[in-house]
C-alpha cells in the first residue's frame, strides 16, 4: 500500500514546474510527495510550499522544501493532497488526519488540486469513511443537534463520535478545535450535505471537498490512472 502511495505521489510530481507556488497536503500519501519534492529541490528545482498542517510543516523543513504562508502569497498554482474517499465526480472526504480546515483553505486558494491516493480510496458513493466535522467545543450539544438536523434534511443518519487522541482525551486540531466523526455509511448528495453543514455556527469546517479536486492520481496493482474532473 505504501509503495502505491509513493507511486501516486511520484506521478503528481511530474506536474510540478520550476517557480510554482504549491499547497502541501497532509497524511501518509502527501508525506511521500513532500519527500520526493525535497529531492527535486535538492537537485535545483525552485518552488515554494504552503503546508496544510504542523506535521507537514515539519516534514517540509526536514526535506528542505522552502515554505511560505497564505499571508505572503494570496494564491497558489497547485495543491497536492491525499484523501480518505474519492467519488467519480471527484468529491472527496478528507480529514482522517484532522487537517481538513487548513487543507480546504489551501485547496480553495489553488488554481488546481491533484488528489493522490491508492485505488482503495476510490468509491462509487462517499460515506463509508466517517465524515469528519470540525467543531468549536463551546456549545457542543447544541451544535451536534444542529448537525443531526442537517443530516436529516440531507437524508442521511448515523452515529456521531467525538474523536479521541492517543492520550484518550478529545483530539485537538491545529486550529484548536475538536472533530466529530459522523458514521453515515452513504452520502447520496454530497454537495447538498456540504451546504447544510457549512451554515451551522459551531461547525468550523467539514471534510466534504466539493468542486476542489481537479484531478485524481490513483495507483493500483495494475498501474496508475489519472481521472480528470468533468
Ligand atoms: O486530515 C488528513 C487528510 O485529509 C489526509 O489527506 C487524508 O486523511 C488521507 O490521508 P492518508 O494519505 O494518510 O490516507
Amino acid at each position: 500500500m505504501d509503495a502505491l502511495k509513493r507511486q501516486a505521489a511520484a506521478r503528481a510530481l511530474e506536474e510540478v514546474r520550476d517557480g510554482m507556488k504549491l499547497g502541501l497536503g497532509t497524511g501518509s500519501t502527501a508525506k511521500h510527495f513532500v519527500e520526493l519534492l525535497g529531492e527535486k529541490v535538492q537537485s535545483g528545482m525552485k518552488v515554494v510550499g504552503v503546508p496544510t498542517s504542523e506535521a507537514t510543516r515539519a516534514d517540509a523543513i526536514r526535506c528542505g522544501v522552502p515554505l511560505t504562508t497564505l499571508d505572503e502569497v494570496d494564491h497558489l498554482d497547485l495543491t497536492i493532497d491525499g484523501a480518505d474517499e474519492i467519488d467519480p465526480a471527484l468529491n472527496l472526504i478528507k480529514g482522517g488526519g484532522g487537517a481538513l480546515l487548513r487543507e480546504k483553505i489551501v485547496a480553495a486558494a489553488s488554481d488546481r488540486m491533484i488528489v493522490i491516493a491508492d485505488e482503495s480510496k476510490w468509491v462509487d458513493v462517499l460515506g463509508r469513511f466517517p465524515l469528519p466535522v470540525e467543531v468549536i467545543p463551546f456549545g457542543l450539544a447544541a451544535t451536534r443537534a444542529a448537525i443531526a438536523r442537517a443530516f436529516a434534511q440531507a437524508g442521511v443518519s448515523g452515529e456521531m463520535v467525538i474523536r479521541k487522541g492517543k492520550d484518550g482525551h478529545a483530539f485537538v486540531t491545529d486550529g484548536g478545535h475538536w472533530i466529530v466523526d459522523a458514521h453515515l455509511g452513504r452520502i447520496g448528495d454530497p454537495p447538498r450535505l456540504a451546504g447544510l453543514l457549512s451554515v451551522i455556527p459551531g461547525v468550523v469546517e467539514h471534510g466534504l471537498f466539493i468542486g476542489l479536486g481537479t484531478s485524481a492520481v490513483l495507483a493500483g496493482a495494475n498501474g496508475i490512472r489519472v481521472v480528470e474532473r468533468r
